[in-house]
């Protein structure tokens, strides 16, 4: 359903501090995939995000969306079809608007309507249900403002927000790195039960190997802009940390002993 094919992009072209950050990259995912992307600290994982979302744009290759080349498309449009969660959760919500009306910002992501902070008592009940849906209670303070909510609360409405028009493809990048490991627990369930309930393409990057191993259908390791590592089904559950580590250095020989990777 989504095809990145030969994707080169780099930053500073062209200057000293040229950086190649994404390398003949070539990337097909499928319908229903529900990838977890890992790699080295400057590995490209972000930057592929990003390119996939229209926030850069590839200095070669094509990025083919359900037989739509969506290379040049810029990233207004694409928000129609893709979801987007980033690690800090102040990012994904507007602090001074109230629950129901970040909702209805949301909500009118995939519509060609103009900007109406308004919110209908219809949309009210609408938001109680899938508000509902997050376990935290939040259903009953649609009329508080976000700002007063904690990060795990504001990134699992973050994560309802990106889902609420279903997206075709669902972009995760460490939505969970800035929480305390409860929150962040709390938070992947609610990504696999969504991921699960709406049938979600999803593209998880994280620097937890045992997230990585142990969510999705399927497992990418990127370096140096490159996808060195495409393991899916029974062999991604077969996997272990030590496996993905040994793998890494066969591929690349190199040392990470530094990388979050390890850390985490
Ligand atoms: N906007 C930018 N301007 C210049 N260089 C950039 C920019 N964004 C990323 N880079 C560089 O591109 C390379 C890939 O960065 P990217 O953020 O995609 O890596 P990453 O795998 O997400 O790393 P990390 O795990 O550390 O977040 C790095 O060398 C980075 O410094």
């Amino acid at each position: 359903m989504l095809r990145l094919e030969d994707i080169c992009l780099s930053f500073h072209k062209g200057s000293v501090n040229e950086v190649q950050a994404l390398n003949s990259l070539n990337l097909t995912i499928h319908e229903g995939d529900f990838i977890t992307v890992i790699g080295s600290n400057g590995a490209g994982k972000s930057t592929l995000l990003n390119t996939l979302a229209g926030t850069y744009f590839p200095d070669s290759g094509s990025i083919v969306l359900m037989e739509n080349d969506i290379t040049r498309w810029p990233e207004y449009r694409r928000a129609r079809h893709m979801g987007r969660v980033f690690q800090d959760p102040l990012m994904g919500t507007c602090a001074s608007m109230t629950i129901a009306q970040n909702l209805a910002l949301a909500r009118r992501r995939s519509s060609k309507r103009s900007f109406r902070p308004g919110v209908t008592a219809a949309d009210k009940a609408y938001f109680r249900k899938e508000v509902h849906k997050i376990g935290l209670g939040l259903e009953d303070r649609l009329n508080d403002r976000i700002g007063l909510l904690s990060g795990g609360q504001r990134q699992a409405l973050t994560l309802l927000m990106a889902t609420m028009v279903r997206p075709d493809i669902l972009l995760l990048d460490e939505h969970t790195a800035a929480l305390d490991p409860k929150t962040a627990n709390s938070v992947l369930k609610l990504t696999e039960f969504l991921v699960e309930d709406l049938k979600l393409t999803t593209l998880m990057v994280t620097h937890n190997m045992n997230q990585a191993i142990k969510m999705g259908n399927r497992l990418i390791m990127l370096h140096q802009g490159e996808v060195i590592l495409d393991v899916s089904g029974e062999a991604k559950q077969a996997l272990t940390v030590n496996e993905l580590l040994a793998r890494f250095y066969a591929v690349k020989g190199e040392d990470f002993s530094s990388d979050r990777m390890l850390l985490s």
